[in-house]
């Protein structure tokens, strides 16, 4: 079991700076010692999380082509219903899961980019409202947590402000089915998360991470808490400092729901470290790139395109290019 720090960010909600640089001092330590954390705070709208998980639970119980009817296949800016067996980590696994994903709702013809632009949502009444709410809400709590780091990395406190002005920040509702036949398939198969920080909500216990060992420990849920894990982006905005901590959801011995919100910046911002007069580490990407390519590595249907010559991808990198490299029981 892994035994993961945990943070406070009630303060940040707070008028006073000092409050505030407490919970970014506390943020950096965590962050620095485990990039994988615990968060709790006073607004957390746990309302809104079990109205999330009543959607979910409902929508995930509608007929196969009923749910096709949304395939994200279809969109043209990354927003749908997800399949199972639509996503591939490792060559020849696919994950055992479903999932639905939408973005920031982006209605205007101006400024679309590949994972920027109108969400793909089903007929099905209060879905839209619910699951909108909930990503209102992520989206202020990530913007107290982008806050946080800015003052943890030394920086003025609303540097990410004008870098956050519409994120193609994604919001997945994930169902595991249960299935005893298939106990040897990744729930989801290993990786870093792309973005710069995830808040990740969950039913059941499921999710693992690699430690400094090489080893896969669980992660257990705790009550009252958000799971919280640094992504490729803030691993390279940080130089290092923090590390994007290889994950992976195994063996799915019950049916579980997980929801993370993936905190991105702007598309076209330009990712580079941030800190001072240290050597920088990391070749600087462009964001929103970086984590359409990611996804075009992962999504069956995108691969589709890439074969055909429909989609092609420019300045690619491996899969496993942050963080720690897989552990010796493989994905
Ligand atoms: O289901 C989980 O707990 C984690 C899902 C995950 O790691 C992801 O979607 O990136
Ligand atoms: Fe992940």
């Amino acid at each position: 079991m892994a035994v993961l720090p945990f943070v406070d960010i009630s303060m940040l909600a707070s008028d006073s700076r000092e409050d505030r640089l407490g919970v970014a001092r506390a943020l950096d330590r965590a962050c620095t010692d485990a990039g994988f954390l615990y968060i709790g705070g006073a607004q957390l709208d746990w309302a809104l999380f079990r109205r999330l998980v009543a959607r979910a639970e409902a929508y995930f119980a509608l007929d196969r082509e009923v749910k096709m009817a949304n395939y994200i296949g279809h969109s043209q800016n990354h927003s749908g219903y997800v399949p199972v067996g639509e996503e591939q980590f490792g060559a020849g696994t696919s994950d055992l899961k479903e999932a639905y994903d939408v973005n920031r709702d982006y209605p205007w013809p101006e400024g679309r980019r590949p994972l920027l632009g109108p969400n793909n949502w089903p007929q099905m009444p209060g879905f839209r409202e619910d699951v909108s709410a909930y990503y209102r809400h992520l989206t202020d709590i990530g913007g107290q947590i982008f806050r946080a780091f800015a003052l943890a990395l030394g920086l003025e406190e609303d540097h990410f402000d004008a870098h956050r002005r519409n994120p193609p920040s994604q919001l997945r509702l994930i169902h595991y089915p249960f299935d005893s036949s298939a106990q040897d398939r990744p729930g989801i198969g290993a990786h870093t998360d792309y973005e710069c920080f995830t808040l990740l909500f969950a039913t059941a216990a499921g999710l693992q991470i690699l430690d400094r060992k090489g080893d896969w420990v669980d992660v257990p849920l705790m009550d009252g808490a958000m799971i919280m894990n640094i992504g490729d982006m803030m691993e390279i905005l940080s130089n290092g400092r923090y590390v994007a901590t290889t994950h992976r959801v195994k063996k799915v011995a019950q049916q579980r729901y997980a929801f993370p919100f993936f905190h991105a910046c702007d598309y076209d911002y330009v990712v580079a470290p941030l800190v001072g007069d240290e050597a920088p580490r990391y070749a600087p990407l462009k964001g929103g790139e970086h984590l359409f390519n990611q996804t075009a590595q992962t999504f069956a249907y995108l691969k589709r395109r890439i074969a055909k010559g429909e989609l092609v991808l420019a300045n690619a990198m491996p899969l496993d290019s942050f963080g720690r490299r897989q552990g010796p029981s493989g994905a």
